[in-house]
């Protein structure tokens, strides 16, 4: 069951999460950590919800969390770097997530798709997404970063989507078979997190995550849609760089770097 005590009880984190705030039912827990954020709660604040009415997607889309089956959770971060360092926090989110619902299920031979990530930071198994990232970032107005606000949407045992997103969306039940505990989803990716943060913070770029997150990254050596707002070109995608970037190769043999944001990524018949 999802909950405070139950998540308090799996948590083996120094900070994160350790200020946990649950709520069986909220609008949006991005926006419940950016108030708690001016209220200066504290680095590692973690809000979860059970459901989730008004769950915000990135550009400007909804986010489905329906009650009893997913977990939407926020997790409040004061970094002591610049804004441009920040972009990264996104894909490290990602990392973690896929590497704390891979731990769960470590010892079960039977599962066979591992989690993967879709540039920047889908989490996908089995071709189909089970987790989204909406990170926001809060300025102070001398132009310093007051909070970042990483918001994950996890699909667990979810097991009918609308229409619309059947194709693209999965949950950890429908791409493996296994129900899971959502507080123990919760306690192993936080824990991910706040050891790849420490990690982040020796550097402020992904120099010593590069390796593990380009394990996972599915577009890897595959062609892929470039979808630019200045038109569609297809390219093969090699790696990411340090600051998160994906290095594509384009057709006149020329690496280029792609920035997330504006542009998105497609696999060349479909979502991956
Ligand atoms: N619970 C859910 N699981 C998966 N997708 C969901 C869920 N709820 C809503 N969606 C919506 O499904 C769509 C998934 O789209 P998709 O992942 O392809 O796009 P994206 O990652 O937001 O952006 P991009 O175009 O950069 O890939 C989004 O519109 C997302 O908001
Ligand atoms: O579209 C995406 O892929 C990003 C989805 C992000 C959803 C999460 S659920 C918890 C947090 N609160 C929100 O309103 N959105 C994020």
């Amino acid at each position: 069951m999802l909950n405070a005590e139950n998540i308090r009880g799996q948590l083996g984190t120094k900070w994160a999460a350790r200020n946990l705030i649950f709520k069986e039912v909220t609008e949006s827990t991005n926006d419940d950590a950016k108030v708690l954020g001016e209220e200066g709660a504290p680095h590692g604040t973690l809000v979860v919800a059970d459901v989730q009415t008004s769950g915000r997607g990135s550009r400007g889309r909804s986010w489905e969390t329906p009650g009893g089956s997913n977990i939407a959770m926020s997790l409040l971060i004061r970094p002591t770097a610049t804004p441009d360092k920040v972009s990264v926090l996104t894909l490290i989110m990602g990392l973690s997530i896929a590497q704390g619902v891979e731990d769960l299920f470590a010892m079960n031979e039977d599962i066979a798709d591992f989690p993967q990530i879709k540039w920047p930071n889908d989490v996908v198994i089995a071709g189909k997404k089970i987790c989204g990232i909406l990170t926001e970032l809060h300025m102070n107005n001398d132009n310093t970063i007051n909070n970042v606000v990483i918001g994950v949407g996890i699909n667990a045992n979810m097991t009918s989507f609308p229409e619309e997103i059947e194709k693209i969306a999965g949950s950890i039940y429908t791409q493996t078979g296994f129900k899971v505990d959502r507080a123990s989803v919760v306690a192993a990716c936080m824990k991910r997190f706040e050891e790849n943060y420490e990690k982040y913070e020796r550097t402020y770029d992904l120099s010593l995550l590069k390796e593990e997150y380009e394990e996972r990254l599915i577009n890897r050596d595959r062609t892929v849609k470039i979808l630019d707002p200045a038109g569609e070109y297809e390219a093969v995608a090699l790696g990411i760089g340090n600051d998160g970037a994906l290095k594509v190769r384009v057709s006149d043999g020329s690496i280029v770097d792609i920035n997330a944001g504006e542009v998105s990524v497609r696999g060349l018949y479909g979502y991956v």
